[in-house]
Formats: structure tokens, sequence, C-alpha cells
């Protein structure tokens, strides 16, 4: 397989290209001309309906280095999953994935029962999906970055109305009224006019948690959302966080290193070791009495 060119960063976020799993055997849930092995019926593929994520024998490699290794993992509606395990076992990956910022090297990612990685052609095979297809099917995914990337020219009120009312058509005093509600969520209520310049760290990162639930999201994917803060102002984000996971229906996917969120907010928790899955709980499980020496090895040395 050809090396892949430069990705995206998180400060850039650029229309995801073409999948560089073309020409290469398709998954196993995806019958059709990529996978002449394959046989039955795509609909037999689809996931459970409970199912709001679903990770299939998904390989994501960069160049000679295979990140993510026949991932399978599912996520059901309204669950909070947290990703743990050490620095470059592929956590961060997996959100980029959702997001179409990288695209799968092998495998099917499927959202809400559709291809994600994918797109259905009219013979119902599936094939590595157009940049207009995903920014469509990823619609309902938003994501905080560890980098607020606040827009710096627009203030507080803009920076959350601008995405629903340019790419939801959503009317502006509509737009504006769902911002200020949202300003009250993550306690900045008096912060509309402001400039991010003129926020701390933590607000601007509240801010973009408001921007990000400003289009409505089913899956709210956060990566390590306090890592570039101030240790003072990381209690105040995640307090935010711990609020909207129990105050809202909305799916979580977390990757973080504070335990401790970790274990208040997750429903399950997946250790991640070198792009696999070495152990998956309720956090009374992983933090209590993990099973597998790798999770214990971590903890040790994280806690
Ligand atoms: N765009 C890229 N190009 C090349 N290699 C990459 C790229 N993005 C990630 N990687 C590599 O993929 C591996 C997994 O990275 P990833 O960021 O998913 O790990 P992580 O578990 O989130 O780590 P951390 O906890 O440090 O954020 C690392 O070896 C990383 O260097």
């Amino acid at each position: 397989m050809a090396t892949e060119p430069a990705q995206p960063t998180d400060k850039q976020p650029t229309p995801a290209g073409p999948a560089d799993g073309q020409g290469v055997p398709a998954p196993r849930v995806a019958p059709g001309p990529l996978d002449k092995a394959a046989t039955g019926p795509v609909e037999d593929a689809k996931p459970d309906s409970a199912e709001l994520i679903r990770f299939d024998k998904v390989v994501k490699r960069f160049g000679d280095n295979t990140v993510l290794d026949h991932l399978d993992f599912s996520v059901r509606k309204g669950e909070h999953v947290t990703l743990i395990g050490p620095s470059g076992s592929g956590k961060t990956t997996i959100l980029r994935l959702l997001m179409t910022l990288e695209q799968v090297s092998e495998g099917v990612v499927w959202v809400g029962g559709e291809p994600l990685s994918h797109e259905r052609k009219a013979d119902g095979s599936l094939r590595p999906a157009s940049e207009k297809y995903q920014r469509q099917a990823r619609k309902k995914i938003g994501m905080v970055f560890q980098q607020f990337n606040l827009f710096p020219n627009m203030n507080v009120l803009r920076n959350i109305t601008e995405a629903p009312v340019t790419a939801l058509g959503v009317p502006k005093p509509e737009a504006e009224a769902r911002a200020r509600e949202l300003l009250d969520l993550v306690g900045l209520g008096d912060k509309a006019d402001a400039h991010p310049t003129q926020l701390s760290g933590g607000q601007q990162q509240r801010v973009a948690i408001a921007r990000a639930l400003a289009m409505k999201p089913d899956i709210l994917l956060l990566d390590e959302v306090t890592s570039a803060l101030d240790p003072e102002l990381v209690a105040g984000v995640l307090d935010v966080l711990r609020d909207i996971a129990r105050t809202t229906d909305i799916t979580l996917l977390c990757v973080t290193h504070e335990m401790s969120f970790a274990r208040d907010i997750s429903d399950r928790v997946l250790m991640f070791d070198a792009g696999r899955i070495v152990e998956s709980g309720p956090p009374s499980q992983i933090f209590g009495e993990p099973r597998e020496e790798r999770t214990r090895e971590f903890l040790r040395a994280v806690l």
C-alpha cells in the first residue's frame, strides 16, 4: 500500500479525501465488487439498530505503521464510552476516523446503521465514500479537540452560531437563542459578546463544547479536551462535561487521561494497546478489578 499523504491537523480540518482502502480487499461486512470472496446480501451485515457506532475489522495504517489492527467495537445509542491506553495506541485515530479527518485502510465504520467510511452503490455494494457523502454522513457527529480552535475574529456568540446557520441553514435568531442557552449550560451566559482572546483557556474550551452542541449532534467526540489547559482550569471544563453526560441523552466517545473523569462519566471503558482493545468493561471493573495485566500496568503508571 502506498504511503498516505500528510494528514490534516485538528487546526485545519480539511475535507476528507478518498479512502485509502480503494483497491484492497473490502471488509467482511461490505460484500460487493471489492470483496469477491464475500457472499450474502449487504442488509444482513447492517449493525444492530441500537448500535450507533460500529467499527468492523477496521485497520488504519500510516505508511508501514499499523495503528489500528482489525478493530471491532460498537457503541450503543446514549452510551458513554471512554478510550484509555498508552500514548500512540490509536485512540485519537478512532475519533478522527469518525470525523472523517482520516480514512480507513481496511474495514468499515458504521454510524446509525449506515456506512460512514464507505457509501452504498446502486447494486448494494460498498465503495470508499466520496467527500460529499461523508460531509453529509458526519453531520450528526460533533467533536471537541484538545486545542479549542475558535475563530479568533468572531465573538463567542458568532463562533457558536456560524456552523448551524451556514451548514444547517438554521435561521439566525433561532441559532442565537440556542447559542445563549448553550452558553448558560457551560456557565458562560455573560460572555456572548467577548472575543476568544478575552477568555481563559478553560472558558475557550467551554465555548468549543457549546459550539459542538449547537449542531445538535447525536454523538459527541471528546479528544483529551483538558490536555492543553492549566491545571486550575481543568475541573471547570470536566464539571461541564459531567453535567452534559448526566442531563442529555447524547452518545459520548471520549479519549482522556483524566482517570477520575473516565470513572465518573463512563458506562464502559475500553483499554487500548497497540491498536487493539485489550480489555473492555464498566469503570468498576477497569479501575477496580482489571482482568488484564496490561491494564493493571497502565493504570499503575498513570494513577
Ligand atoms: N497523520 C499521521 N501520520 C502519520 N502517523 C500518524 C498520524 N496520526 C497518527 N499517527 C501515528 O499513529 C499512532 C497512533 O496515534 P494516536 O494519536 O491515535 O494515538 P493516541 O493513543 O491517541 O495517543 P495520545 O494518547 O498520545 O494522544 C502514533 O504512532 C502516531 O504517531
